[in-house]
């Protein structure tokens, strides 16, 4: 029986279309799905010439596969992948490489790696992002892990990969886990570019009264120059959308109520749970889940009507400084996510290469941006950069963006649109670049209240003070 090079297990939105971006690729490739109907369907997107072949039985998609397998997981993040796991080890042989693409968290592929290295097999966490479109014509791919695995697998992960400059949009990034958590963090940094993406939509019809029409105008605009990026170009695109059940545009009759499948959540929790600092990822998951209050916001608007949104005396120059305000506060999200990867690979001992990160981001993914080619620059400069920000020609960047963001964020507060977004990144930004924080009173009051100890700025050591003990 001839045997298949590559087998993926999860025929959905993205295991389908990688498996046929795979046979488009040369290789031969056997899918895996519970769902029969998914299995059966998969036969109808075949390009010809390609040879892929879809089984019902995962023994005899597993038993179809070329020695050493390399199966590839493309099921939901959490149970489903254990599931898969469990019903398919017992078909494999050692030395097999299973690659978990989804979405996953990076705790349990430490987990899952411990495990299937002790039934002699290979297990690696691999983050790939570019959506349904990626996921056929070229995505972002972030392997990390088992290395003697990956070395397998990288042939075809650089021919299916997006290009960028004839590069490939995939590296090895890091040890363990590191493919899941950079995929995470990807996202993270995702949440924070779409919430002040919204949040410039909000200022440019409240503000500057624009339609929707002149919406698409603008991002088109946005799109050609130095804000060109995916994010930006769907979101031109989604301003020409009609809707088909009215006579309007498909975006205003979207409830304003976003979801969240739990990876930006992860990403704050993270932050917190080794200290880094990225409050503007961190208002981006807050938001979604304010955005859930729907009719307590109703009762609320009713309860605090607001005035009258003033218009901008200057249009043009109010739209101009919106984009900017966007630009500047979507590079301090990367910054804040990069910050995050910095001390991460630190912490967990990834060893993540954040210039291989930037490089392959490039291209293929949800946040790919042409800033990304300036970033790639700076680390390729000093790849050991702490943040993104302490970069001389970065810096030059904000420098020449700060005064729009400030106006921008004072529009948006005196005229009570709302702006976490926007004002996390400003803030961030101000309290990042102050030498001198408000935070010695903080101390004082720890140190008098709870007895927590101080440092001081003249002398070495640690100290405590009796404070008004009258009033204790
Ligand atoms: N959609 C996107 O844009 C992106 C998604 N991802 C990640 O990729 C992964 C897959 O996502 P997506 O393709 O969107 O999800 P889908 O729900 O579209 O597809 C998942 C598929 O896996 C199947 N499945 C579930 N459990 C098993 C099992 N035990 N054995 C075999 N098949 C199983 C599902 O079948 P059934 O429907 O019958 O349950 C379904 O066909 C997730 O981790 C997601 O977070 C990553 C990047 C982008
Ligand atoms: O990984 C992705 C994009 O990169 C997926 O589309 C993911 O589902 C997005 O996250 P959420 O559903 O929480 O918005």
């Amino acid at each position: 029986m001839e045997k298949y090079n590559y087998g993926v297990v999860g025929l959905g939105v993205m295991g389908r279309n990688l498996l046929y971006n795979i046979a488009d690729n040369g290789f031969s490739v056997a899918g895996f799905d519970l769902d029969e109907e998914k299995v059966i369907e998969l036969k109808n997107g075949v390009a010809e010439g390609t040879k892929v072949i879809g089984s019902v039985s995962l023994e005899e998609f597993v038993i179809g596969l070329d020695i050493p397998r390399k199966i590839i997981l493309m099921v939901p993040a959490g149970k489903p992948v254990d599931a898969v796991l469990e019903s398919i080890t017992p078909f494999l042989t050692p030395k097999d490489v299973v690659i978990d693409a989804g979405n996953s968290y990076f705790k349990d592929t430490e987990r899952r790696i411990a495990d299937l290295t002790s039934k002699n097999l290979h297990f690696m966490g691999m983050g790939v992002s570019g959506g349904e479109q990626g996921a056929r014509r070229g995505p972002s791919i972030m392997p990390g892990g088992d290395l003697e695995a990956f070395k397998l697998i990288q042939p075809m992960l650089e021919l299916i990969s997006a290009k960028v400059n004839g590069e490939a949009c995939t590296a090895y990034m890091g040890k363990g886990s590191a493919g899941n958590y950079v995929k995470m963090v990807h996202n993270g940094i995702e949440y924070a570019i779409m919430q002040l993406i919204s949040e410039a939509y909000d200022l440019l019809r409240k503000g500057a009264k624009l339609n929707t029409d002149q919406l698409y105008e603008v991002f088109k605009k946005w799109n050609e120059g130095e804000m060109n990026s995916f994010l930006i170009e769907i979101t031109r695109d989604i301003f020409k959308q009609k809707d088909d059940l009215t006579d309007g545009f498909l975006v205003d009759q979207i409830l304003d109520r976003a979801g969240a499948k739990g990876t930006g959540k992860w990403t704050s929790e993270q932050a917190m749970e080794i200290g880094v600092s990225i409050p503007t990822i961190d208002i981006a998951v807050t938001s979604r889940i304010l955005s859930a209050y729907k009719e307590e916001r109703i009762q609320a608007s009713q309860l605090y009507i607001k005035e009258e949104i003033a218009t901008p005396e200057n249009i043009e120059l109010f739209i101009k400084e919106v984009g900017d305000a966007l630009y500047l506060a979507t590079l301090i999200s990367y910054a804040q996510g990069l910050a995050l990867l910095v001390k991460a690979s630190e912490e967990y001992k990834f060893d993540i290469p954040l210039k291989d990160v930037v490089k392959i981001w490039r291209g293929g993914c949800i946040i790919r941006s042409v800033l990304l080619e300036k970033f790639y620059g700076a680390y390729t400069e000093n790849p050991s950069l702490s943040n993104i920000l302490l970069n001389r020609e970065i810096s030059e960047i904000v420098k020449s963006k700060v005064k729009p963001l400030r106006n921008i964020a004072s529009f948006a507060v005196l005229n009570g649109i709302p702006s976490l977004g926007i004002q996390s990144s400003l803030g961030y930004f101000d309290a990042y670049s102050t030498d001198t924080l408000p935070v010695n009173l903080i101390q004082a009051q720890r140190d008098y209240f709870g007895a927590h100890t101080y440092q001081r700025v003249d002398q070495e050591g640690v100290f405590h003070t009796l404070w008004n003990t009258q009033n204790i």
